[in-house]
């Protein structure tokens, strides 16, 4: 597929982000750009339990394993603030983690092997409910890739912001963060501002919670550990002169291992047993980590993907370290050995989740082409 080809799939996708299980445009989009592509050797499949999510087999001329790559497909309820005249066309909400440009790196992947047939056989899953709702475990737990979906090894990319377009980068061990979600409700007595004795104010406990829960990572990490919880919605009150008799809270916490997360979970749900008895009150703790698990690479998989993109002299390689954002390929990567990257996007002074995110789209035609370079190594003899 040639550039302009790539960039004018990415900005029709910007123009129609869709949030988490609703991507039925997208999902339309997707079909009838796969449909567009020569068909002897594709077999295109979709699950009635999850209706936007689309998968592909590419048939392979002489098959000695299954090559899975993953795309998410979703987008955030974020106002879009680029200035592009190709912006989203649906209110509020936004490519604003470049899921567009996933999407359109895969149907450029996937475009490749259609017209040249791959020696195994690969699998595009276009995943949606990546940002939230776990639309990788969804579809894993709903037995999508046992017989003839069965992957052997799994791929998938993210884009990033800090990097030169088409850069490559990855790293051994965990790339990305579990997360948890979290949610609290504080329930508690409304009354009289003038009469805080005959109420039970939840203003007051959930600043408690918020400035207790502070001294988790503080106090009870190690400081040569990484953890981070961070509350972004909190909704009580309704007027100066009414005690709030109820709080809520949404947060989210995240971590680099599973015993850490399921440790701040634990401290988390003390606390508020904490609050209940101090403040004589109720408080719900919801934690939900869905299929947001560490992201951790196979370690052959990924060693042979460094050795591979660091030789090829196609590709821009560049090391890193791991982050806190977290990423529901993590449920399918506990399942299916593989390995996740980035893709740099060179948007520096953005990032990913922000209204004027604007990834440049030099980076898709060597994104494609590393990929695809990448899998034809995999299948060759020997690998
Ligand atoms: C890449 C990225 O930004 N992913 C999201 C994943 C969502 C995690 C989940 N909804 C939570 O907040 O715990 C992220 O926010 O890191």
């Amino acid at each position: 597929m040639k550039e302009a080809e790539l960039i004018a799939i990415r900005r029709q996708l910007h123009q129609i982000p869709e949030l988490a299980l609703q991507e039925k445009e997208t999902h339309a989009f997707l079909l009838k750009t796969v449909q567009s592509f020569p068909q002897t050797h594709l077999t295109i499949r979709t699950l009635p339990k999850l209706p936007t999510a689309l998968l592909v087999k590419v048939h392979g001329q002489n098959p000695q394993r299954t090559i899975g790559y993953r795309t998410d497909i979703d987008a955030l309820p974020v106002t879009e603030q680029t200035g592009l005249p190709f912006s989203s066309q649906h209110s509020g909400i936004a490519h604003a983690c470049g899921h567009d440009i996933h999407m359109t790196v895969a149907l450029g992947i996937l475009d490749y092997f259609a017209h040249h047939q791959p020696k195994d056989n690969l699998i595009f899953f276009f995943q949606p409910a990546e940002e939230s709702k776990n639309g990788g475990k969804l579809a894993y737990d709903m037995g999508t890739f046992t017989g003839d979906w069965h992957i052997d090894e799994f791929y998938g990319l993210h884009d990033r912001p800090d990097l030169p377009a088409g850069t490559i980068s990855t790293r051994l061990g965990t790339l990305f963060a579990g997360t948890t979600e979290i949610n609290v409700d504080l329930i508690g007595k409304s009354g009289h501002a003038a009469l805080p004795q005959n109420a039970n104010d939840m203003i007051v406990a959930a600043a408690s919670f918020i400035n207790q829960i502070q001294t988790v990572v503080a106090r009870n990490v190690s400081p040569t550990d990484s953890a981070v919880i961070t509350f972004g919605l909190m909704r009580a009150g309704t007027i100066r002169n009414v005690i709030a008799g109820r709080a809520y809270l949404e947060g989210t916490l995240r971590g680099f291992t599973q015993k850490q997360i399921d440790f701040l979970q634990q401290r988390i749900r003390d606390i508020g047993r904490g609050i209940a008895a101090s403040f004589n009150c109720d408080v719900n703790v919801d934690l939900n980590q869905g299929g947001y698990y560490p992201v951790e690479n196979n370690p052959q998989l990924t060693k042979d993907f460094i050795q591979y993109m660091q030789s090829d002299p196609a590709v821009t390689f560049a090391p890193t370290g791991p982050v806190m954002t977290g990423e529901d390929f993590g449920y399918l990567l506990n399942k299916i050995p593989g390995t996740m990257f980035w893709l740099g996007v060179n948007d520096p002074d953005s990032q990913l989740h922000a209204a004027d995110f604007s990834p440049d789209e030099s980076a898709l035609a060597p994104g494609v082409t590393a990929v695809v370079y990448f899998l034809e190594h995999r299948m060759a003899e020997n690998n």
